[in-house]
């Protein structure tokens, strides 16, 4: 692979290595944009089997987080970290504070918080060497895990989309279709018990399967057997590209509407959805809680502000369809498009020379 070039390709600002002998940190850094302010986005902890395979990871992650980011009307740019290492094994104060340490390097360029592999725990050990995380333990008045509120946003996102595929939002009577219920999908199935959906789950681990059947009445299906159910809404809250050759004609939903990060496989599939009249609410649209709620850190966290910045991801939903009539374009793009034109927007109203630094000529 070559770096520069995949770099220039999508205009990334930085990329750090970072490495620490005594704790075995291996950790890269990746800043892809930060016109709307300081790049914010989740550290990943994974046994990536390559270098590249962390390096290409976390440059897709990165960029990710500018249009999650942007589409969210946050004054956030974007960023990722990944800590290559099992999250299992080689997690220790030593590392997460070596970790810390490089984060702090950069001087609020780059803050961090949650991502697959960590934990509040976690961030609580980056917090002892730098001021530039957020999902601490809320007892340092921060704002603690962001699944819960990650599930909101789901949740307000899904009854948007509801809205467009229906002509109602209400969610009472509707059957959904949740792909994983852990974190998210735990807290987003609450929300749909208590407005009365019908639930269907399915989950690799049996535990969190069990969960759901006991607290709401989920019925469980196989693993394989999710994407075939009869239902309204598919809900895909475990793994990327679950949007695919293989699962696409077996869907019998009219609406798209789940947690997990980078759902279609390609972007062909966004289209090919598109064609079929499936409403598809862009994932990193409606998955915005977590990063809305971590964000609200920054003016000194305040839940029902951060709560109420949530819910607007409804109205959000809302606007990338509008756009994608006005453009004739499927919701993926029109997200992205949402997204770009805020970035370009912003961007030109900050070339003016500011002596404090605050806003700096920028391109
Ligand atoms: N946690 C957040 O705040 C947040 C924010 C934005 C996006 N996301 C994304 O949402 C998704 C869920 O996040 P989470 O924090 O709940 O993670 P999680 O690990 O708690 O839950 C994922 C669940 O999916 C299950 N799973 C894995 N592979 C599966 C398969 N093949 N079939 C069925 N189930 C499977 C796992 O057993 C687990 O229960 C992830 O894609 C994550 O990147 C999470
Ligand atoms: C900042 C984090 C809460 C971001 C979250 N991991 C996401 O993918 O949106």
């Amino acid at each position: 692979m070559n770096i520069f070039d995949y770099m220039q390709k999508y205009d990334y600002e930085q990329l750090v290595f970072c490495q620490d002998e005594n704790s075995g940190l291996k950790a890269i850094i990746c800043i892809h944009d930060t016109t709307l302010g300081p790049a914010l986005g989740g550290t990943r902890m994974w046994p990536y089997k390559t270098e590249e395979e962390a390096i290409i990871d976390v440059l897709r992650l990165g960029r990710g987080m500018t249009y999650k980011n942007a589409a969210a009307g946050l004054n956030i740019g974007g960023g990722k970290a990944v800590i290559i290492g099992d999250p299992r094994q080689h997690k220790s104060e030593e590392l997460f504070r070596a970790f810390g340490r490089y984060i702090q390097g950069l001087n609020g360029r780059y803050i961090t918080a949650e991502d697959v592999g960590t934990t509040v725990a976690d961030m609580d050990m980056i917090h002892l060497e730098t001021d530039y995380v957020t999902g601490v333990s809320p007892a340092f008045g921060s704002s603690g895990n962001p699944s819960p509120v990650t599930a909101y946003g789901v949740y307000r996102g899904m009854k948007a989309a509801a809205k467009l595929a229906f002509g109602s939002d209400s969610l009472s009577g509707r059957v959904v279709a949740v792909q994983g219920v852990g974190n998210v999908a735990y807290n987003l199935c609450r929300h749909l018990h208590e407005e009365g959906a019908h639930l269907i789950v399915t989950d690799i681990n049996e535990e969190n399967v069990n969960r759901a059947v006991n607290d709401f009445g989920a019925k469980a299906v196989g693993v394989n057997d999710i994407f075939g159910v009869e239902c309204d809404i598919f809900s895909p809250c475990a793994l990327g590209a679950i949007i695919n050759d293989d699962t696409i004609p077996l869907l019998k939903a009219k609406v798209i509407a789940g947690a997990a990060n980078n759902q279609l496989k390609e972007e062909r599939h966004g289209d090919l959805i598109h064609e079929m009249g499936l409403i598809y609410a862009p994932d990193y649209v409606i998955n915005a809680g977590g990063v809305i709620n971590v964000a609200d850190e920054l003016q000194g966290y305040n839940r029902e502000r951060a709560l109420k910045k949530v819910e607007t991801i409804y109205d959000t939903i809302l606007k990338v369809y509008e756009i994608a009539e006005r453009d004739g374009m499927p919701s993926y793009k029109a997200a992205d498009r949402m997204a770009e034109e805020r970035i370009a927007s912003v961007g030109k109203s900050r070339n003016t020379f500011l002596q404090n630094g605050k806003t700096v000529y920028h391109r």
